[in-house]
Formats: structure tokens, sequence, C-alpha cells
């Protein structure tokens, strides 16, 4: 797990303050990281084309030619007029070794951004949008200075952005780099160390980034077991009983040792599943939610009611009723559309999802404010899992699980987990990971995945 900030420029202040270091130490560390991302990959004599904008993120590119002059066939575009006292410090610097910048673009073997960085506060205009895409449209290795020019710190594209192959992001990881919108821009991600270790530069944060090593698979460490001892979940299947079967199957490929469906007509069944038309005695997590459709509200009131760990989905986030329940630590999973729903329905947003996904973090930051014991999973292509005043980021997602069906399954999985006793953030957070890292391990293409391999898949995690 890595921390991410809404923004670095009081981590930058802190090392002068705190540290003694200088604005010039940090940005020599800063060009000094991208110099060894392209030695790693360029050999001598390749051609770097640096665009460089008016700020310090600008003032990092001149840097970074300085550093390559010589050894590399360097053309340094500097696109706007320098603003930054920086900026024209390192130009001055690179003139004096005999560096003459260029005045038109040409592909190179590599194109590094360096137009804007932290400091994009407001559009693009229509030059610098066709100064992006003109660079987009280079066959050359695209590495992004701090953050792919045209993403703003809200992680929002309003115009165009840079598509980098390589962000070499400075000092810590950015939130902006992984709103759903940035997650086609930024290629790989890589953090540069500005003169101190990264866990000297970073503070406490409330946001972080998941990654594979962070999953705690359900793995049984007692020998002296039954299936007694991994729980019981009831899914309750609705008007469309497919989803709820899709949960129930990937609950039980996940470790809960029983698993009921909660249904009224006949239903297809494998044998390991049951079928009943009440709670379970035994029963240690509800799902529900999946597949709804048209319901008995008293039925379904009493189940909510109940005070079993749980996880809702799907058409509960367009009734009334789930407002009842939004003060116990149940675990949500609604898509973009149903969280703008949800939004209505809590008087916190009335907003179309477009609005959503300009600023998932805000919304989901509201919402949890709101509903501190609430545990919210946003669906998306960067899953949002908050409870309270915390917010971890899955950014393992793909777009092979955009299928219809891939939501029952992690519905599955979080039952699964609740049911084996796993806390409401620690299911959703777990379940989130085994469903996209299972995703990504499905290897045939990214097109044909269907549920059943998907449950397939995480049976092999
Ligand atoms: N402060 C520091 O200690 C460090 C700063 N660093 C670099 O500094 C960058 C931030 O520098 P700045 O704060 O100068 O900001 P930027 O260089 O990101 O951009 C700001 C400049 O662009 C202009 N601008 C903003 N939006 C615009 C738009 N839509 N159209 C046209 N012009 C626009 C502003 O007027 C300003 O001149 C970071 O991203 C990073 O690359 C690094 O060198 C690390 C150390
Ligand atoms: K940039």
């Amino acid at each position: 797990m890595q921390n991410l900030y809404y923004e670095v420029g009081s981590l930058d202040k802190r090392c002068y303050e705190k540290f003694s270091l200088t604005e010039d130490l940090l940005m020599e560390h800063a060009a000094s990281n991208i110099q060894e991302e392209i030695e790693k990959r360029f050999k001598k004599g390749s051609s770097v084309l640096i665009v460089c904008g008016s700020g310090n993120n600008g003032a990092d590119g001149i840097a970074l030619a300085r550093l390559l002059y010589k050894k590399y066939e360097v053309k340094l575009y500097i696109a706007f007029e320098l603003k930054s006292k920086m900026a024209k410090l390192q130009l001055q610097r690179a003139e004096l070794l005999g560096l003459k910048t260029v005045d038109e673009l040409s592909s190179c073997d590599v194109v590094v951004d360096c137009l804007f960085g932290t400091g994009l506060n407001k559009d693009l205009d229509r030059v610098s949008q066709e100064l992006i895409e003109n660079l987009n449209g280079f066959d050359s290795f695209k590495i992004a200075c701090d953050i792919p020019s045209g993403i703003n710190p809200k992680g929002e594209i309003t115009t165009t952005a840079f598509f980098a192959d390589l962000t070499v992001t400075m000092g810590a990881l950015k939130q902006a780099l992984y709103s759903d919108m940035a997650k086609d821009y930024i290629g790989e991600v890589k953090v540069a160390n500005l003169g101190v270790q990264r866990e000297v530069y970073e503070i406490q944060t409330n946001v972080f980034l998941l990654d594979k090593g962070d999953l705690k698979l359900p793995l049984r460490d007692k020998k002296d077991a039954h299936k007694g001892s991994f729980g019981h979940l009831n899914v309750i299947a609705g008007c469309k009983k497919g989803a709820g079967v899709i949960a129930a199957k990937a609950a039980f490929g996940f470790g809960a040792g029983l698993v009921s469906v909660i249904c009224h007509d006949n239903i297809d069944l494998p044998y390991h599943i049951m079928q009943t038309h009440k709670l379970a005695q035994n029963c240690t997590a509800i799902a529900i939610g999946m597949g709804l459709g048209l319901y008995d509200e008293k039925e379904i009131k009493e189940i909510l009611n109940t005070n079993l760990p749980m996880i809702i989905d799907a058409d509960l986030f367009h009734e009334n009723i789930t407002l009842n329940i939004l003060e116990k630590e149940v675990v949500l999973t609604p898509h973009p559309k149903e969280f703008c729903s949800l939004l209505k329905l809590c008087n916190l947003a009335d907003i179309k999802v477009e609005e959503l996904q300009r600023d998932r973090f805000f919304y989901v930051k509201e919402f949890c404010k709101k509903y501190p014991k609430v545990v919210l999973l946003l669906k998306g292509a960067n899953v949002l899992i908050a409870q309270k005043d915390k917010i971890y980021v899955n950014p393992l997602g793909s777009a092979v699980l955009s299928k219809g069906g891939s939501g029952d399954v992690l519905s599955g999985l979080v039952g699964a987990l609740l049911a084996q006793g796993y806390s409401a953030i620690d299911a959703a957070i777990h379940a989130s990971l085994a469903h996209t890292i299972a995703a990504s391990n499905y290897k045939k293409n990214n097109y044909s995945l269907i549920p059943s391999d998907l449950i397939e898949e995480v049976k092999k995690l």
C-alpha cells in the first residue's frame, strides 16, 4: 500500500523548512530521476525532445536537457515565455553549456512532456491542446514529468492530455493520477526521490493506493475446522435470479463454508448451494440487491433490519428503504450511476454520472462524512473503497471486467469474506483486490471473460 496526496506543494515546502533543502536541489533530483529512466531505456545518441511550459514543470525539463546534453541528441522546445524564476535560471545554465533551443517539434526516440505539472489551474487553450495532440501523434516513447499535461489536480481532463508511456512523478504519488479519467494517460508510474527518501518526504495521509501484495486471501489456518467454521452466506435472489446465482457461486469459490440462495421461485443451482425461503438460523452474512427488481417490501425490510454483516448492491440504490440502514456498518457496492442515485436519495447531490466521474474522490468523501460507518465501494476503472475519513484506491481493474455479471461476482466475494468474519472494510478491500487480480490473470484476451471464468480465476489465486 502506498500513500496518495491531493497536493505535494506543502511537502516540498516542508523539505525547505525542515531539512534545509532548496527548490534548486529538489529540482535537480527531479530532473536526474527522469535522466535515469531515459538512460535505462535508450542508448547514447538517441534523440530526446523535451517540451517545456512556463513554470517549474518546464524548469524540470530544462534541467533535464542540461543533464542529457552531449550524451543524447537533445531538442529543447520552449513552448511559452518562461515565467518562473527557476525556469529562467535553468535556461541560463543550459545556454552556458552551448545548448540551443529548437523552434519546431519533430518526432524523436523519446518525448518528455514538461508543459504543465501540478500548477495546471485552468482549461487548456487551443494552442496547448494542439501542442499536446501533436506530441501524442508522435511514435516515440513518451515520458510525463510529474503528471501528464492536461490532467488537473482533481484528476480531471477537461480537453485533452498527454498520453504517457511512463510518468515520473515528483516526491510522492498524486491522487490525480488515479482518477478514472487519468487511467489511460499515465502509463507506468515511478516516484522520483527528491533528495530524501519517500519515508522522510511523506507525511501522514488518509488516501492509499492498494497493490497486489495487499491481498489477504481467506486461507484456512486452523486444522480443527468444519464447514460451520467458515460462515454461511445468504444471498437474496430477486427477479433477475441469475445475479444472485452468480454471487452465490462466487462466494462458494471464495471460501464461504455454506451458501444459500433465498428465492421463492425454483432456480437451477449446483448441488453444493442450497435454496431456502428465509434467512437461515446460522446465517453469518447477507448479500442483497443484485437483480432484485420488484420485491416484497415487508420481507426486504425485515432482512435489512437484521444486524448481520451485509453487502448491498444494485437495485437497492434506487430505493428509500436503503436509507434506514446507512447508520450501520454495511458494505455498499454501487457503480457510478447507482452512486448518483444514492447521493440523490441521501440529499447529498443531484448530479449526473459525468459530474461524479470528474470528482469521484470529493463525492465519496462527502458520502462518508455523512455516513461514517458505511463502507462504500465505488466501482470504476479505479475502484474507490472508503470508510469514515479513509479512502483506498484499487488501480488493478481493467476493461476485462466491463461485462454484465462482473459486479455480481464482486458481491459474492464481499459476501464470502463477511461470512468468514472479515470486517466490512477488509471484506471490501480484499474482495476488490481478488476480483481485479483474478481478472488480470485471465490470459485468453481482454474481451471474452464471463462470470464463470472470473470465478475460476478467483479459485486459482
Ligand atoms: N516546488 C518544488 O520544490 C518542486 C517543483 N517541481 C516541479 O514544479 C511543478 C509545479 O510548478 P508550477 O507550480 O510552477 O506549475 P506548472 O509548471 O505546472 O505550471 C504553471 C505555469 O503554467 C501556467 N498555466 C497553468 N495552467 C495553464 C493553462 N491551462 N494554460 C496555460 N498556462 C497555464 C501558469 O500560469 C504557470 O505559469 C511540478 O509539477 C514539478 O514538476 C519539481 O521540480 C520538484 C520540486
Ligand atoms: K507534465
